[in-house]
Formats: structure tokens, C-alpha cells, sequence
């Protein structure tokens, strides 16, 4: 199958700074791939790499098979989908008649409109002004106009970030929805427990360069200590370490019914990235 994004040994200079250093991964097709990284990491300077907004000091990048000299072709724009921090509306045209001008644009049926505003739960809205609607909902504008031509590919940076909770869990479901339907959605976020749901892989950046790729569940396996954390009804906690020695100690705990609570060590994302640069995550 062939890779959405595969980047190679990417170098962003901006002046004296190096923004982005070395990064190489691949989003294979059909992914939930997330960037993760706090704020001046590099995220949306990878984004608009990928997206053709900038280009690389050194290295190599393509997306969906092509490379970046067909990035900004008529070819690539109708495969990708982009949200990012550039992204504007008509502040002075509705919401209805925004979309319908980005879906002439790339000649989808108006019926998208519709769907969508359900997707991004603004069919009250559709007849609002942009001017007149708060940072949510414009972002949520913002993300219906990403998707209207059905890309193949979306690059969503934050896009959840001016969210209330209600409106970050529709949207997650809708994201999920899409992915089920077969896009391919490039996620940068700050926002851990937004990437442990919804991503298929995440790659944690810090000062421009690559810490950690894998799966959500393999990061949060290799870094747990492997170990069971009891608290006992006299008031002890103990942490007994998951291996066939302690077995015996374990069982004793359970026979003579001393165990209140015990769970195993699984850190957060955002605990394992603390580990691992030392940074928070926001
Ligand atoms: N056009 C530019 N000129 C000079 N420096 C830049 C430019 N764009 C980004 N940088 C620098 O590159 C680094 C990475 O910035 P970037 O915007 O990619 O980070 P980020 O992880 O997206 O941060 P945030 O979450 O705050 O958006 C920062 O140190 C930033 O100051």
C-alpha cells in the first residue's frame, strides 16, 4: 500500500534557527496520524511543508506519491484537505454561502454543505454571518471547508484547539467517521488526550526534531514500570512489580482480602512525553 506522507531527513532553517532538524517519518494510508508537540516545537512548520506552504532547507517529501514540485497543481489540491492557522472565511458572507463558494471552487455538489454543517454541528448557524460567530464555530466553519471536496487527505492543525468539550467530542466523532470512510487525517495537536483517542500512531517533536514514533498503546507500554500499585485497607501503598516471583505476595494480598484499590502503571501521553524531553506538553 502506498504511504499518504513520507518524509526524509527534513531540515527547516529559518535565519539562524533551525525550526525543523533531520525529521523523517511516514503516515501510511488510511491513518490517524498525530504530531505532537508543545508550543514552537516545529508542528505547523511541518504542516506547511507538507501542505506546499513552505518549502524544506534540505531533504526529501512527498505526499500521495508526489513530490513537492506538484505540490500547489490543481492535481494535489483536490486530494488534500487543510486546516491551519492561514485558513480564512468571508467574514462578511453566511456560513451557507461561504461553503457554497469553496464548493464551487473545487466543483463538489452543494449537497456537501449540508452533510457537513451536521458533521461540524452548525445547521443552526447556516444562515449566520461569519462576522457574527464565535472562535469555535469559525473554526468549525474552517474545518467544514477542509473536507468539502472530500480529500483523500486532510492536514488538520489543532483543530479542535477553540473547542468547548460537547463540540471537541462531536467533532472527534466525526473525524473518526471520516477516517472509517477511508481519509487519511495528518493531526498536529498539543492536546494529549485528543491524540490518544483518535490516533492510529503519534510522533512526539521537540525542538524541531523526532523523540518518539509509535503506537499510543506501545509508547504507553514501554514506558510503564511494569508494576501493580496496591493500596491496602491498613493504609500501605505498595508497588509490586509485575514478574512470576511476586505471584505469591500478590495472591496472599488477595486470600487475606487486604487489597482497597490496585491498578497497573500506564502513564499518559503527556506523562511519557514530560519523560522523554523533559518539556510539558503545552
Ligand atoms: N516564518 C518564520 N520565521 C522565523 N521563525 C519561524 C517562522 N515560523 C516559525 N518559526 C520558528 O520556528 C519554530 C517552530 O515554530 P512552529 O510554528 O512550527 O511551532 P509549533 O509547534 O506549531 O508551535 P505552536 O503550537 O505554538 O503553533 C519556532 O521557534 C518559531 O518561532
Amino acid at each position: 500500500m502506498m504511504n499518504a506522507v513520507e518524509v526524509t531527513g527534513m531540515k527547516k532553517v529559518f535565519g539562524s534557527h533551525t525550526a525543523i532538524n533531520n525529521v523523517t517519518l511516514t503516515v501510511k494510508k488510511g491513518e490517524i496520524f498525530g504530531l505532537l508537540g508543545p508550543s514552537g516545537s516545529g508542528k505547523t512548520t511541518t504542516n506547511k511543508i507538507l501542505t506546499g506552504e513552505l518549502k524544506p532547507t534540505s531533504g526529501e517529501v512527498k505526499v500521495l506519491g508526489m513530490n513537492s514540485t506538484k505540490f500547489g497543481t490543481s492535481e494535489f489540491k483536490s486530494k488534500i484537505g487543510i486546516l491551519s492557522d492561514n485558513s480564512s472565511l468571508y467574514e462578511r458572507l453566511t456560513v451557507y454561502d461561504n461553503l457554497k463558494l469553496f464548493c464551487k471552487l473545487y466543483g463538489a455538489p452543494l449537497e456537501q454543505i449540508d452533510v457537513l454543517l451536521k458533521e461540524v454541528n452548525l445547521q443552526e448557524a447556516r444562515s449566520k454571518t461569519v462576522s457574527k460567530l464565535s472562535k469555535g464555530m469559525k473554526q468549525r466553519v474552517l474545518l467544514a471547508k477542509a473536507l468539502i471536496h472530500k480529500p483523500e487527505l486532510v492536514f488538520l492543525d489543532e483543530p479542535t484547539s477553540a473547542l468547548d468539550p460537547g463540540n471537541m467530542a462531536h467533532i472527534h466523532r466525526g473525524l473518526q467517521r471520516l477516517n472509517e470512510a477511508g481519509t487519511t487525517i495528518f493531526l498536529t495537536t498539543h492536546n494529549m488526550e485528543e491524540a490518544t483517542e483518535l490516533c492510529d500512531r503519534v510522533a512526539f517533536l521537540h525542538n524541531g526534531e523526532l523523540q518518539e514514533i509509535d503506537t499510543p498503546s506501545a509508547l504507553r507500554y514501554k514506558y510503564s514500570t511494569h508494576a501493580f500499585h496496591v493500596e491496602t485497607f491498613a493504609g500501605e501503598q505498595l508497588v509490586i512489580k509485575n514478574e512470576p516471583k511476586n505471584a505469591d505476595h500478590i495472591n496472599e494480598l488477595i486470600i487475606n482480602n487486604q487489597i482497597k484499590t490496585m491498578h497497573t502503571d500506564h502513564p499518559t501521553l503527556g506523562q511519557i512525553f514530560l519523560k522523554v524531553t523533559g518539556k510539558e506538553l503545552v
